[in-house]
């Protein structure tokens, strides 16, 4: 791959383009999505048991409140006009009872009410947590393909925003709950004098409910199809305020260029969601006017009741209540309900993304990997196609690498040594031939034993802002405490000697993102990088270029132990120096992803074609 970055930083994705544009979403559709619920409790009930039935139990009982506190409102205006028409004569204690039990439910109602939102915080925090966790273990099982696809980030970009913003839903959801079984309470109250009144209410809740339906689909919709511009804007705004990128943009002059480009797109987005917000507000009016006008309706006939004789003060203010409670709820669960559905439908990003299933893996049988490899691995006629590439990265490529073998491999800028490596380990798999170990297809063996045994040092190597020894470690993470280890890896890759000039040596936080964070230069970098190679105890040892920006002689140097240090063990070499390259005991010549001379250094000088006339070059260029 022809590559303009040397190492890989820890950065927002990139690569744009348009994806699945699912935006319209019917009814039915929304519907459906309610079906996500069962799975997302689940998922919350493991989380934690005890908070989710201690939530729902506490939700139940505030959800009788009130209705009890409108009946003993009632009860009080009753026993007060009983009160004054005998005119003090008459024991007032049941009163201050009544008025204590009243006071009494007003306290509960708060002390629930912050006892459920401390749960309900509780519950979304661990939630979030686990769900962070989740998505972390099934990136980690997917393919790498499967990260260099638009449609695929979409996805992991929608489910990582799923993970923070689930609490709502959470507590929505338990919200709804409660507050229907309250409607219930208050509903039956009301139904006692007339049903109609019920009806009235439904009636009367319905136009806004449609409304807000139609609006949330519509923002949703604009929400989702803006997926991929959404990313632009966030890797905009990283690329224009970072450390990593801070050099070249002040160099090239670029934050003008980056911020037209944001200011565009963003003003895009808000012109059209200021469109939506608008005809929403106006719909809005109208519509909750309706509702209104239903509500006023019942309550001039509930007052002429009261005028008439036909139910008392004490009616009159529980029916008032309890209808405008009713309605207020009931407008509450309907809106709720639409934003429910909306949240249920972004859960479903969620759960597509932990449906999506790597295609390698490890097959149900595996075969023992060899130890130590014998015959070493054979490329037949491999052949190999990025999906989104329609030509081959590699074609007809046929050789072995033997076991205990130092291969080079050369070739220009794309020519698919790359490619090879990633083939080797497993990261993708040939769309063509097969590549064997030891007489059986790399495919039959345990994906992870095979990881395990092959340690690769990429060319765009991740600089983990962590500490100096767990830069090397992660060459064998399971040996992160292992000191001795980790000095021996630096001493073999000279990484010893960038780490003593750090101030806290191994423990030295690398990169400048956090706090005393220290920066290497590329060179120290790779040294340290290399280092990753000598943790592992890998059969087979790959360096894709990781000596690039290395001194002349470091690089020589690095060579010459890596070529002793790894001897007995089979390994890969990537590089463009012909100093170091001459150093295998075969070389490959890649072009345009087929092979066009193998052999040693004397043979192919011998031979005198592509690699006598490239090393020609170079030796001239030193003369
Ligand atoms: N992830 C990818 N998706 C699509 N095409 C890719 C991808 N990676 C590499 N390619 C293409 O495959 C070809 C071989 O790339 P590869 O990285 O193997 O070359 P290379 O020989 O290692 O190059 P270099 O010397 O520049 O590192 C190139 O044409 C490149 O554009």
């Amino acid at each position: 791959m022809a590559k303009t970055t040397t190492t890989h930083e820890a950065g927002p994705p990139n690569g744009v383009v348009p994806t699945d544009k699912k935006d319209d979403l019917n009814w039915r559709e929304r519907f459906a999505a309610l079906g996500n619920l069962p799975a997302f409790f689940r998922l919350v009930w493991e989380v934690s048991p005890g908070l989710f039935i201690g939530n729902a139990t506490l939700r139940l009982i505030r959800a009788a409140i009130p209705a009890a506190t409108l009946y003993i409102g009632k009860l009080i205006i009753d026993e007060v006009v009983t009160l004054t028409e005998a005119n003090g004569n008459s024991d007032t204690r049941y009163i201050w009872y009544l008025i204590a039990a009243e006071f009494g439910l007003a306290i509960l109602s708060t002390a629930l009410g912050r006892a459920v939102s401390l749960m309900d915080g509780l519950l979304g925090d661990l939630f979030a947590n686990r769900t962070s966790i989740r998505l972390m273990e099934h990136a980690a099982t997917l393919d790498l393909e499967q990260f260099e696809d638009a449609t695929f980030y979409d996805k992991l970009e929608r489910a990582r925003r799923q993970t923070t913003g689930r609490t709502v839903l959470l507590s929505g959801v338990f919200g709804q709950a409660q507050e229907l079984i309250s409607v219930g309470f208050l509903a039956a109250g009301l139904a006692v004098y007339n049903p109609w009144l019920l009806l009235l209410i439904l009636v009367a809740v319905t136009p806004s409910f449609i409304g807000d339906n139609y609006f949330n689909q519509r923002s949703y919709s604009l929400s989702r199809s803006w997926t991929p511009e959404r990313r632009e804007l966030d890797y905009l705004r990283y690329v224009g305020a970072s450390d990593e990128t801070a050099k070249e943009v002040k160099i090239f002059g670029l934050s003008g260029f980056l911020i037209d480009r944001f200011r565009t797109l963003s003003n895009e987005f808000f012109q059209k969601n200021k469109a939506l917000a608008i005809s929403r507000a106006g719909w809005g009016v109208l519509l909750t006017g309706l509702g209104t006008a239903g509500y006023y309706g019942a309550y001039v006939w509930i007052v002429m009741r009261a005028v008439n004789g036909q139910i008392s003060l004490g009616d009159l203010t529980f029916l008032a209540g309890s209808f405008r409670q009713v309605r207020a709820s009931l407008e509450g669960i309907l809106l709720q309900f639409s934003s429910l559905t909306q949240e249920a439908i972004y859960l479903q990003d969620l759960f597509d993304y932990f449906a999506i299933q790597p295609s390698i893996d490890s097959p149900a049988v595996t075969r023992p990997f060899p130890n130590p490899i014998r015959e070493g691995f054979v490329f037949e006629n491999v052949g190999f196609k990025y999906t989104n590439a329609n030509r081959w990265a590699l074609r007809n490529l046929s050789f072995t690498l033997q076991a205990g073998e130092k291969l080079a491999l050369v070739g220009e800028n794309g020519a698919g040594k790359t490619t090879l490596v990633k083939l080797l380990a497993r990261l993708y798999d040939p769309t063509e031939g097969r590549i064997l170990l030891d007489g059986y297809d790399l495919r039959e063996y345990d994906l992870l034993e095979l990881r395990r045994n092959i340690g690769v040092i990429f060319q765009d190597y991740t600089r983990f802002k962590m500490s100096a020894g767990t830069n090397i470690a992660v060459g064998d993470i399971d040996e992160r405490t292992n000191r001795p280890r980790i000095q021996a890896s630096a001493e073999r890759s000279l990484a010893d000697m960038v780490i003593a000039k750090l101030p806290d040596g191994y423990e030295q936080q690398l990169g400048r993102s956090f706090n005393k964070g220290v920066e290497l230069s590329g060179g120290e970098w790779q040294k340290v990088a290399l280092g990753r190679a000598y943790m592992r105890d890998a059969q087979l040892v790959i360096l894709d270029e990781p000596t690039a920006a290395l001194d002349a002689r470091a690089e020589y140097e690095v060579f010459q132990r890596f070529i002793k240090l790894t001897e007995g063990r089979s390994s890969v070499i990537i590089s463009h120096r012909f100093s170091t390259v001459r150093m295998a005991d075969r070389i490959l010549v890649l072009e345009n992803g087929t092979l066009l001379e193998i052999g040693s250094h004397a043979e192919l000088l011998e031979h005198d074609g592509r690699y006598a006339e490239l090393f020609g070059l170079q030796a001239r260029g030193y003369q």
